[in-house]
């Protein structure tokens, strides 16, 4: 056996539980493979360039799926290259700028345990030793065929004397090699679990960041999409404090593709269901979600949180989040996101069309012409200009259409609990009775807090003018439907626009039920108010933002739950996230622990809420890491978490 055959460990090193980790180089490496990449290079502009390339593509596929001997596929690709020695420069330039991206981001991990990495490649020495040396690998690690030339340069084959020419070459380089540990082998060829099948490597990984062979994965004892992976299950160093991939986000209620594309661009893994969930359905489907997204229907009850064991934050992709139980959120440290505004102009435009409509008579005039009558009259049909609007809850919707309302002549007054500042000539209402009775149109845009609940029944329609008109486009169970339509019946009302209704159907395979149907005058709309094209893309934009945010920096600005801290970017730290119940003398703990364990703090921040105190600590990166476990057990913690 050939001295240089023996694999020769740093011997001060090594123990028995040592473990060798055997990389494969093409697609695993790198993401090409290099020979693809040489074919490329070596028949640029030759007539039947493309005719080649695809060949030798072809070639190199059937040799790693194992369709094709090795060397036979070896043998044919290198005869339809024409490659010479020149080639090989550029083809190492070319590599270089094609290093699989997580291997580029875990150096560290070459650098720590270096004297245990072994790559094992059935391509070039020529291109692999200057593109693996580059991550940090040992030249004497690594092992792979070398070309041979004629007298001109040119590429007229392979060295026979080395094993990896063989077929099988892989299987009969480690039986020589006798590795003195565990072996455990990643790549993404069949020759790589071939070293597996022959009980020469304790475990096999199949990488799938650039390429997936069904033949292969099937084989894998494990699945690795990135380097990540492999660190993460074998708790060795990585570039991140959690593989995002490991993140998984379940997607409910028709969210916009393009926060789809947001995840799915970050990483995560994607669910997507396109209706709504009910209750059970939930509990089971949130077990391993760390990311919730919903709309208005989905209720995330105290019941599904107890489910759901690793979530980390909810999407709201819609301004209100009185679905979510936002107390129990708080207790198990889920923060919760929503978009205030990207909605509100949507809400806005139908509410005044809806008013115009109304005010005209415009859809019982569309209903008898559709029947064949033709009723030309000005009866009952109206301008909007002069009315007086009553805007109920002046908050971003109310606001922004009293702007519009008022640039289209109308008289705009409001009514809220709360101090508002009033826009233009828009008038302030003390009590909600001095708005109804006087508005022309009254229009609901409050929260669907618990409060609100039946918050609009037969006394206040009692108190409206006659012949007004009513538009709910705000919360289903703020108005008492049996109110409202006994208000519409009566005559009392003009007519109504209703949005949202108190039980809404779970997706649009469900009927709609509902005591307004057939009303004279009544525009009846399936919860749209915030459904248009703009609104949506525009909110499947600003969630995720929040939420990858918030799962890269630990930044909650804009939560709705939990205390809002605003952050700073942490390069060259390491960020401690401590949620805790917001009691005495736990910034003191975190504190006398930091201390304890010799941490340097660079930066803290903290804010609580009246349930939840947050602490972000940044600290220098070389810290005893028993200080992790010593924060997790501070009495009081709800979550903790770590990012670098
Ligand atoms: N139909 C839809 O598709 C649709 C789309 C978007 C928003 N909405 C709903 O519209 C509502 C308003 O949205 P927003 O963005 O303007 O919310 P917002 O929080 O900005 O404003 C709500 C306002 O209502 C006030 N308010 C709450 N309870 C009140 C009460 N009992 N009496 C008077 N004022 C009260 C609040 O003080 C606040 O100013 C929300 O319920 C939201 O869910 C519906
Ligand atoms: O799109 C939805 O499901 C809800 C829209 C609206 O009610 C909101 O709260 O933004």
């Amino acid at each position: 056996m050939p001295p240089h055959l023996i694999f020769m460990p740093m011997p001060d090193t090594q123990t028995a539980s040592d473990v060798f980790y055997v990389i494969d180089f093409d697609s695993t490496v790198t993401r090409v493979e290099g020979l693809d990449e040489l074919a490329a290079i070596a028949l640029e502009g030759q007539p039947d360039a493309a005719e080649k390339v695809a060949a030798v593509r072809r070639i190199t596929d059937q040799g790693m799926d194992g369709s094709m001997t090795f060397s036979e596929s070896l043998q044919q690709r290198l005869a339809l290259l024409s490659a010479h020695r020149d080639h090989l420069t550029p083809l190492v330039a070319s590599l270089h700028g094609k290093i699989s991206e997580s291997f580029l981001r875990n150096k560290a991990f070459f650098a720590q345990h270096a004297e245990h990495i072994i790559v094992i490649s059935s391509g070039f020495r020529e291109f692999v030793a200057p593109i693996a040396t580059s991550l940090g690998v040992r030249p004497e690690n690594i092992y792979a065929n070398e070309f041979t030339y004629d007298a001109e340069g040119n590429i007229v084959g392979v060295d026979q004397s080395n094993v990896l020419s063989e077929n099988n070459g892989k299987v009969k380089l480690l039986n020589r090699l006798q590795l003195p540990g565990k072996v455990y082998v990643i790549g993404d060829g069949y020759t790589d679990y071939e070293i597996r099948a022959a009980g020469l490597a304790d475990k096999f990984y199949a990488f799938t960041e650039n390429v997936q062979r069904a033949n292969v994965l099937e084989k894998a004892d494990h699945i690795a999409p990135n380097l990540e992976e492999f660190l993460f299950v074998n708790k060795l160093p990585m570039s991140v404090s959690y593989p995002k991939h490991r993140i998984k986000v379940l997607l409910l209620e028709n969210i916009h593709k393009k926060a789809n594309e947001i995840f799915q661009t970050e990483g995560y893994q994607l669910e997507v269901v396109n209706g709504g969930l009910d209750e059970d359905e939930l509990c089971e489907r949130i077990r391993d979600v760390q990311i919730l997204g919903i709309r208005s229907k989905t209720q995330v009850t105290a019941r599904v949180l107890e489910h759901a064991n690793r979530l980390m934050t909810i999407g709201a992709f819609c301004i209100g989040t009185n679905q979510i139980d936002l107390e129990t959120c708080k207790e198990k440290g889920v923060a919760v996101f929503n978009a205030p505004y990207s909605n509100t102009r949507s809400v806005v435009e139908l509410a005044i069309s809806e008013m115009i409509a109304l005010i005209r008579g415009v859809f019982p005039k569309s209903m008898a012409m559709h029947q064949g009558q033709w009723d030309k009259s000005a009866k009952n049909s109206n301008e909007i200009r002069g009315k007086k609007l009553g805007i109920i809850g002046y908050g971003n919707i109310g606001a922004q259409l009293s702007v519009l309302a008022e640039a289209m002549g109308m008289k705009v007054y409001f009514y809220d609990i709360v101090d508002r500042l009033a826009l233009g000539n828009v008038q302030k209402c003390d009590t909600l009775e001095e708005l109804l009775r006087q508005a022309d149109v009254v229009t609901l845009h409050i929260d669907g807090r618990p409060e609100n609940k039946n918050f609009f029944g037969a006394h206040e329609f009692g108190q409206m003018k006659d012949g007004a008109v009513f538009l709910n486009l705000a919360r289903g169970p703020v108005v008492q439907i049996p109110a409202l339509v006994e208000a519409l019946k009566s005559g009392k009302l003009r007519g109504a626009g209703v949005d949202v209704f108190p039980e809404e159907p779970k997706n649009n395979d469900e009927p709609f039920v509902s005591e307004l149907i057939g009303l004279h005058n009544v525009i009846l709309t399936p919860h749209v108010g915030g459904s248009t094209e703009e609104a949506q893309f525009n909110i499947a934009e600003f969630v995720p933002g929040k939420i990858i945010d918030y799962i890269n920096s630990g930044s909650t600005f804009m939560s709705v739950n939990f205390p809002n801290l605003q952050l700073p970017a942490f390069g060259g730290a390491h960020r401690l996230l401590h949620i805790h119940r917001n009691t005495p003398g736990v910034i003191a703990n975190i504190n006398r622990v930091l201390s304890e364990h010799g941490t340097n703090i660079v930066g803290q921040h903290l804010k609580t809420n009246e349930t939840i105190g947050y602490v972000i600590t940044d600290v220098d990166k070389a810290y005893d890491k028993d200080v992790i476990k010593a924060l997790k057990e501070i009495p009081n913690t709800i979550k903790f978490r770590v990012l670098y």
